[in-house]
C-alpha cells in the first residue's frame, strides 16, 4: 500500500467512527450528573493514622481533640511582683502605702509554693509563678517598695489590686474536657501550637487519599522536554497534582500515556490501586479518544455519566467502581479545571475529611455584551473590578483551551442554557473561587504590550497590587469611561486624521503620553517579495499576488485600521483572517501559514522575522480625572518617568520621550 492509501484509510476510519457517534450516548444536566456520581461513591473519609505533631502541618484532624489538662494548669502570676490578698491592699496609695510582711519564699516559675499567704502577708512571685494558697492577686513590683526593718522583711504596697488582678486563672485559656478542635480541622502552625500546649505529641489525622493523575495524548510533552511542532506541554498534570495536594490529598503522578491502548490500560490499572483516578484528555469524539474506551470497561457500576450539558466541560466522563471515583476530565485546561472544581474537588474534600467548601457569591454587572452557546449552561471565568457603580465582572473568555483563565479568575458566572447572550449592564451573580483576593491597588485595562509588562513589573516588585485585564484598546477606553479602571492602555488611531488616542478623550479623562511602537510589515527573512523593499511598495505588490497570503488583524484594532489604509481597495488572499494579537500575526508568518502581516517591531524581533517599518504607533495611557490623585496612579506615573524603566523600554525597541 502506498502512503496515500494508508492516509486515505485513516481518514475513512475517522469519518466512519464519527458517523457512528458512539460516545456521548446521553448528555445529562449538571445536577443529574453529580447526583449519579455521588449515589455510587463511598464518601467516608479515609481511616485515621497517628502522626507526630512535627509531621502534622497541613493534615486534617480525624477526630475531635479534647484537652486532658487545663491551660494554664494552675493560677499563674502574669507579672513580677508580690502575691497578696487583694482585700489587704484596699485603700493603698502613694501617700498611704499598706505594709505587708514578706513570707520567706520566692516563687519563681515552676516552683510549688510551700507557704500560704495569710492576711497581712505577701510572697515574692515571678511572672509565670504559681499563686500560693490564700493569695488572690498580684501587685506589680513597680507599685511596691520592699524594705528590711530590724530583720523583718516588709513590702509597702502603693496601689490597690482587685481579686484576680494580674492572675491568669487555671483553665482560663483551655479548660480540661474542652473540645479544642473538631475533626475536619486543617492543622496550621496555629493549631499545632495549641495542640502542643495541651501536651499532645501525636495527633490522629485522616490518611491522605492517594489520587492518581494521568495525562493522555501523543501530543502531550512533559515540561522541561523540548517541544516539537504541534505538541503542547502537560499543564493539566501539574495543575491537577497541585490542586489535589491543596485539598489534603497525595497526588500520584502516573505521567503521560501515549495514544496506545496497551500502555494506557497498564497505567490505568496502576491508577486503580489509588483512592481516586483522574485522567485528562481523550474523552471527546476524536478517533484517538482512548481514555473513554478504557474507562468504559469498568463495572460496579462503571461509567455513570459521559457528556454533561455544560460549557466548558461537555465531554466530562464520571465513573465509579466499587465506591471509588474514576474521572476523565476534558483535555482542554480550562474545561479540565472547571470540571475538577465542580465535580471532583468536593469528592476529594470528603475523602480527605474536609467539610464542604463554603460557597460565596457576589453581585456584579457585565461590562460588555457576552455571546453564549445555546443548549448548555455556560460558565464563564470572570475578573472582578470595582467600578463607580459597583463591581463589574470582566469575562476572561479565552475559550476552553486557555490555561490562564482559571488562574486569573476571581470567580465564574453561569449563563442559562437557553440564553444567546448577556447584554452589557446585565446583573450577574459571581461564584467566588479560590483564595480571597485582596482588592488591587491599581487596575489597568486595555491593550496588552510587553512594554506595559515592564512598567507594571516595576510596581509589583515594589509591593503594589496590580490587576491588568487585556481587553483591547476599545475595551480599555470603555472601561475608563465607566470609571472601572485607574489606567486604560490604548493605541487607537482616528481613521479620519491619523492621530492617535487624544481624539477619543472625553472631558472626564486625561491622556498621559506613554511610548511609541514601530508598526510595520512582518515577513520571513529572505523572502524576496519583501526583503529590501519599502513597506508601501512590498505591501501593494503582495496585495496583488494571489499566492502571497496575508494574516489580517481583527476589525476594530488599531493595526487593522493601519492595514486597511495600506491596502486601500485591495482584498488580498487572507484578508478575512482575524488574528487577535501581534503575536498571533507573527506566529502565522513564522510557521508559514501566512506570508505577511502588520505587527510591531518588538514582536518581529522576538520571532526572528523581517520587518519593514510603516508608521509609529502611540501607546498611551488614559486616566479618569477623578482617579488621578490616587497614590497607586501617582506611582504608575512615577514609574513611567523612571530612568531604569525607560532604559528597559528603549532596550525592547520602544521609543520613549
Ligand atoms: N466533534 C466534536 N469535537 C469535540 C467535541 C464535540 O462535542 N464534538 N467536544 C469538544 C469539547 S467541548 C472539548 S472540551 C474537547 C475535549 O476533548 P478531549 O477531552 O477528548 O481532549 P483531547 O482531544 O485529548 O484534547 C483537547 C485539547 O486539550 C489539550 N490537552 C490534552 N491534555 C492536555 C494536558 N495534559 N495539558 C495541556 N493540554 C492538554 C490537547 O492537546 C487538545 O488541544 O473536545 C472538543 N471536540
Ligand atoms: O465543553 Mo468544552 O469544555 O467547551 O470546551
Amino acid at each position: 500500500m502506498s502512503n496515500d492509501d494508508i492516509r486515505r484509510g485513516d481518514i475513512r476510519r475517522f469519518v466512519a467512527q464519527a458517523a457512528r457517534q458512539e460516545q456521548f450516548l446521553e448528555v445529562v444536566g449538571r445536577d443529574e450528573a453529580e447526583a449519579r456520581f455521588r449515589r455510587h461513591l463511598d464518601l467516608t473519609p479515609k481511616a485515621a493514622e497517628v502522626v507526630p505533631l512535627g509531621a502534622a502541618l497541613g493534615r486534617v484532624l480525624a477526630e475531635d481533640v479534647v484537652a486532658a489538662v487545663d491551660v494554664p494548669g494552675f493560677d499563674r502570676s502574669s507579672v513580677d511582683g508580690f502575691a497578696v490578698r487583694a482585700a489587704d491592699t484596699q485603700g493603698a496609695g502613694e501617700d498611704t502605702p499598706v505594709v505587708l510582711r514578706l513570707n520567706e519564699e520566692v516563687l519563681s516559675a515552676g516552683r510549688v509554693p510551700a507557704l500560704a499567704v495569710e492576711p497581712g502577708t505577701a510572697t515574692v512571685i515571678a511572672t509565670g509563678g504559681m499563686l500560693p494558697r490564700g493569695a488572690d492577686a498580684v501587685v506589680m513590683v513597680e507599685h511596691t517598695d520592699a524594705r528590711d526593718e530590724d530583720g523583718a522583711l516588709l513590702v509597702e504596697v502603693c496601689r490597690p489590686v482587685v481579686p484576680g488582678g494580674f492572675v491568669a486563672a487555671a483553665g482560663s485559656d483551655i479548660g480540661r474536657g474542652e473540645t479544642v478542635y473538631h475533626r475536619g480541622q486543617v492543622l496550621t502552625s496555629r493549631e499545632i501550637g495549641v495542640l502542643a500546649a495541651i501536651g499532645r505529641a501525636e495527633v490522629p489525622v485522616v490518611r491522605r487519599p492517594r489520587v492518581a493523575i494521568l495525562s493522555t495524548g501523543d501530543e502531550i510533552v512533559a515540561p522541561g522536554e523540548p517541544i516539537r511542532p504541534g505538541a503542547v506541554y502537560d499543564s493539566n498534570g501539574a495543575i491537577l497534582a497541585a490542586a489535589v495536594e491543596e485539598l489534603g490529598c497525595e497526588p500520584v503522578r502516573l505521567g503521560i500515556a501515549r495514544d496506545e491502548e496497551e500502555t494506557l490500560s497498564l497505567l490505568f490499572e496502576q491508577g486503580l490501586a489509588c483512592d481516586a483516578l483522574l485522567l485528562s484528555g481523550g474523552t471527546s469524539k476524536g478517533a484517538g479518544d482512548l481514555s473513554y474506551r478504557v474507562v468504559s470497561r469498568l463495572t460496579d457500576p462503571g461509567v455513570v455519566a459521559h457528556g454533561v450539558a455544560l460549557k466548558p466541560g461537555k465531554p466530562l466522563c464520571l465513573a465509579v467502581t466499587k465506591g471509588k471515583p474514576v474521572v476523565i476530565l476534558p483535555g482542554f485546561p480550562t474545561s479540565a479545571m472547571f470540571t475538577f472544581h465542580e465535580f471532583v474537588a468536593p469528592v476529594l474534600r470528603a475523602l480527605a475529611g474536609l467539610p464542604p467548601a463554603a460557597k460565596e457569591a457576589v453581585s456584579a454587572t457585565m461590562p460588555m455584551r457576552l455571546g453564549s452557546e445555546r443548549g448548555r449552561t455556560e460558565y464563564v471565568m470572570v475578573s472582578l473590578v470595582q467600578g463607580a457603580r459597583g463591581l463589574a465582572a470582566y469575562p476572561l473568555s479565552k475559550g476552553s483551551g486557555a490555561v490562564t483563565a482559571f488562574s486569573a479568575a476571581d470567580g465564574f458566572i453561569a449563563i442559562d442554557a437557553q440564553a444567546e447572550a448577556l447584554e452589557a449592564g446585565t446583573p450577574v451573580s459571581v461564584q467566588r473561587i479560590g483564595r480571597d483576593t485582596a482588592p488591587a491597588d491599581l487596575i489597568v485595562i486595555g491593550s496588552h504590550c510587553v512594554g506595559l509588562d515592564v512598567l507594571l513589573g516595576r510596581l509589583i516588585g515594589e509591593g503594589l497590587g496590580v490587576k491588568a485585564l487585556n481587553v483591547g484598546s476599545m475595551g480599555g477606553l470603555a472601561a475608563a469611561r465607566r470609571g472601572e479602571c485607574d489606567v486604560a492602555a490604548i493605541h487607537l488611531m482616528d481613521p479620519k486624521t491619523g492621530e492617535y488616542n487624544w481624539p477619543f478623550l472625553t472631558p472626564a479623562l486625561d491622556l498621559v503620553s506613554g511610548y511609541r511602537r514601530l508598526q510595520g510589515i512582518v515577513f520571513r527573512k529572505g523572502d524576496g517579495r519583501f526583503e529590501g523593499k519599502t513597506a508601501e511598495a512590498a505591501g501593494l505588490a503582495a496585495a496583488r499576488d494571489p499566492d502571497c497570503i496575508l494574516v489580517n488583524r481583527n476589525a476594530g484594532s488599531g493595526t487593522r485600521i493601519l492595514t486597511d489604509r495600506l491596502l486601500g481597495d485591495a482584498r488580498p488572499t487572507g484578508y478575512w483572517s482575524q488574528a487577535k494579537s501581534h503575536n498571533a500575526v507573527a506566529v502565522a508568518v513564522a510557521q508559514g501559514r501566512a506570508d505577511w502581516g502588520v505587527a510591531i517591531e518588538s514582536v518581529a524581533t522576538l520571532y526572528g522575522l523581517g520587518f519593514l517599518p510603516l508608521q509609529e504607533e502611540h501607546y498611551d495611557f488614559i486616566i479618569p480625572k477623578d482617579r488621578r490623585d490616587r497614590p497607586a496612579v501617582q506611582r504608575f506615573l512615577a514609574a513611567l518617568e523612571d530612568e531604569g524603566v525607560r532604559d528597559r523600554l528603549h532596550g525592547l525597541g520602544f521609543m520613549v520621550g
